[in-house]
């Protein structure tokens, strides 16, 4: 238990900072929690389940004296938010995010930041479905990655939100914003979008009635509908703030799609069998990298 921020703040009181918040207590890691959402609403609940050590009703006032500042909004919201807490940062206070896309919230939040301030982007690559301030749990975090994209930040702050994440439980690296963007638009982006049009079609589909979908649902199809059910404005921000990268995984996708159609159609069994052999591969490297956290076996039986 060693703190490592005295004074932290939360911007935004969701699934992510509630996580925080609660993996900040189990590890002793701040002294003093601070939070701020824009709804009176999410600040009642934050208030009526001990979420943060206080709340404010502005994100300024959350800010100040604050050593660390973290923005748990959408991508949306980032500029104004940033815009809100300029004026109250201290100098020497590191700002950080935990947005999914990484070079429009360098590109909007960057240059409200007042010299004296590092800004060090982050993002961990953890979620569920859920949202709001109930949905947060401490052990989001652990044995997940968490991606920072300093771009030039001061090495000292960056090294101490590194042992930051480390501390939360997870594994943290470094990366380029625009690489970042890339990658998570084929491992997170374009899936959810894949996921959001499979669950869209069964719903339009008139011969196949609701109660049908509902009752027969296969476990591939329940998965779909997990992700499905994540929050549309968070998803609405990734995909208009991540446009080029997710255009390009999507193009390559449709492409893919097409061959694979055109093989049903032909009959050639052979091309299906090799292309679900070589997906096969990759599930098989996660499960052996022990990245698997979500398989029944995570942590007992690593082995396929
Ligand atoms: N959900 C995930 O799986 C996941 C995973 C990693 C990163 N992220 C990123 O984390 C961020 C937060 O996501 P979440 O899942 O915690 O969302 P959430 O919907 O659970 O919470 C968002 C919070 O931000 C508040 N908010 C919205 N607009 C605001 C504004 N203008 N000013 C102040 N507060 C505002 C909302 O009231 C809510 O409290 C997003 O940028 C998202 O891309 C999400
Ligand atoms: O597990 C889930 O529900 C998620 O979608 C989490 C998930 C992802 O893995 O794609 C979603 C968005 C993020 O930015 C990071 C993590």
């Amino acid at each position: 238990m060693t703190v490592m921020y005295d004074r932290v703040a939360l911007i935004g009181l969701g699934l992510i900072a509630s996580s925080m918040f609660w993996a900040m207590k189990r590890g002793g890691i701040a002294g003093e929690v601070i939070g701020y959402a824009r709804s009176s609403e999410t600040r009642d609940v934050a208030r009526e389940i001990g979420l943060c050590d206080r709340v404010c009703d502005s994100a300024a006032e959350a800010c100040e004296g604050a050593d660390l500042i973290v923005l748990c909004v959408p991508i949306g919201a980032m500029d104004a938010v940033s815009r809100e807490i300029a004026g109250a940062l201290k100098k020497g206070a590191v700002v950080t995010d935990v947005g999914s896309v990484k070079r429009a919230v360098i590109d909007v939040v960057g240059p409200h930041i007042p010299d004296g301030v590092h800004f060090v982007p982050g993002h961990p690559l953890a979620g569920t479905e859920q949202s709001g301030p109930r949905s947060g749990f401490a052990e989001l975090f652990d044995n997940r990655w968490c991606v920072l994209t300093p771009e030039g930040a001061d090495a000292d702050a960056t090294a101490k939100l590194r042992k930051y994440w480390e501390a939360l439980g997870s594994n943290v690296d470094e990366m380029d914003a625009d690489h970042h963007d890339l990658v998570l638009a084929v491992t997170s982006h374009t899936p959810h979008l894949i996921a959001y049009t499979m669950v869209g079609v069964a719903d339009d589909l008139s011969r196949v009635t609701d109660t049908e979908v509902v009752k027969f649902s296969a476990a591939g199809f329940r998965d779909f509908t997990r992700i499905a059910a994540s929050d549309p404005t968070m998803w609405r921000d990734v995909f208009l703030n991540n446009k080029d990268a997710t255009l390009e995984i999507l193009g390559r996708f449709t492409e893919e799609l097409f061959a694979l159609q055109r093989a049903i159609r032909q009959g050639d069994g052979e091309h299906l069998h090799d292309y679900f052999t070589r997906t096969r591969s990759i599930r098989r490297g996660i499960i052996e990298a022990g990245q698997d956290t979500d398989a029944p076996n995570f942590g007992r039986n690593p082995k396929p």
